[in-house]
């Protein structure tokens, strides 16, 4: 589908479905957007954050991800409704963090090796701010979606309506996600706050003892910062002090956000026009 440089766009759940081409409203099913893909009727009350993911998710999926395509798939919990759309297609996906949700739905794996471009990238985000750059990793997978994203030719995002943000901090506030190698958590850590200020903090597991341990076998600091920066310099910055892996900044990378919102619509948001 081509791709339309909307700065800023908020479209009803029925106007998108028939913008996507695919599912017309017919004129003998009054409400076809509650039909076809369970979307809430719009005099019901604000949609759940759930709802809100999954419509973002639809949308995202129809407009941008056809038959026979390579796709590059994140994980967390609002991917999962991508995934059940690309359930629909015929279509390879290469991903690290939602394997079994992949197979589980009858689509086929693929990696990196046999796939290094990918026509295009589908993921969440923690936050997402005004020029589109992005908190991820509140999973802990933002190495491996960092890598995905940049071997795709187009990086969708999906989100609901509680991670739009017009600066970073305004809504998630656990802080930018540090992948390190574990022997040098404590200098990093150090590193951050004397250069940046705020707090980087070891993420701590929950269900085990000791601090979380990532895919790629390291540990997780949490920065909090304390005010908003340059987060394309601050990104280069970290990632230039020895033992950190990745960051979960992800800047300049995301093509188009789609927001499932509280009133059933889906907002999209492009990266703004310098
Ligand atoms: O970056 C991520 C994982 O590392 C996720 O994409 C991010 O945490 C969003 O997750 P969810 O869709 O569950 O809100």
């Amino acid at each position: 589908m081509r791709v339309q440089r909307w700065a800023e766009l908020s479209l009803k759940a029925p106007f998108l479905v028939s913008l996507c081409g695919k599912r017309r409203p017919s004129s003998s099913h009054p409400q076809p957007w509650r039909h076809v893909c369970g979307f809430r009727s719009r005099s019901s009350s604000a949609v759940m954050a759930e709802e809100a993911k999954k419509l973002a998710a639809y949308a995202a999926v129809d407009n941008h991800i056809q038959n026979n395509q390579v796709v590059g798939v994140g994980s967390g919990s609002t991917i999962v409704y991508a995934v059940d759309r690309l359930g629909k297609l015929y279509c390879k996906c290469v991903c690290e963090g939602a394997r079994q949700l992949i197979l589980k739905h009858g689509l086929s794996l693929s990696d990196l090796d046999r796939h290094p471009e990918l026509d295009v990238a589908i993921d969440g985000a923690d936050e997402v701010d005004a020029s589109l750059t992005l908190i991820k990793g509140g999973g802990g997978c933002l190495t491996q979606e960092k890598i995905v994203a940049g071997c795709a030719k187009h990086f969708i995002v999906i989100a609901d309506y509680r991670k739009d943000s017009k600066a970073l901090g305004q809504q998630w506030k656990k802080g930018v996600p540090v992948e390190v190698i574990p022997i040098a958590y404590v200098p990093v850590s150090r590193a951050i706050a004397r250069r940046f200020g705020g707090e980087a903090v070891l993420r701590m597991a929950v269900s085990k003892a000791g601090p979380v341990v990532t895919d790629n076998s390291n540990f997780i600091l949490d920065w909090k910062f304390e005010h908003a920066q340059n987060w394309k310099e601050v990104n280069t910055a970290i990632k230039m002090i020895p033992g950190v892996v990745e960051t979960g900044l992800f800047v300049g990378m995301a093509e188009r956000v789609y927001f499932g919102m509280e009133d059933g619509s889906v907002k999209i948001r492009d990266p703004p026009v310098n």
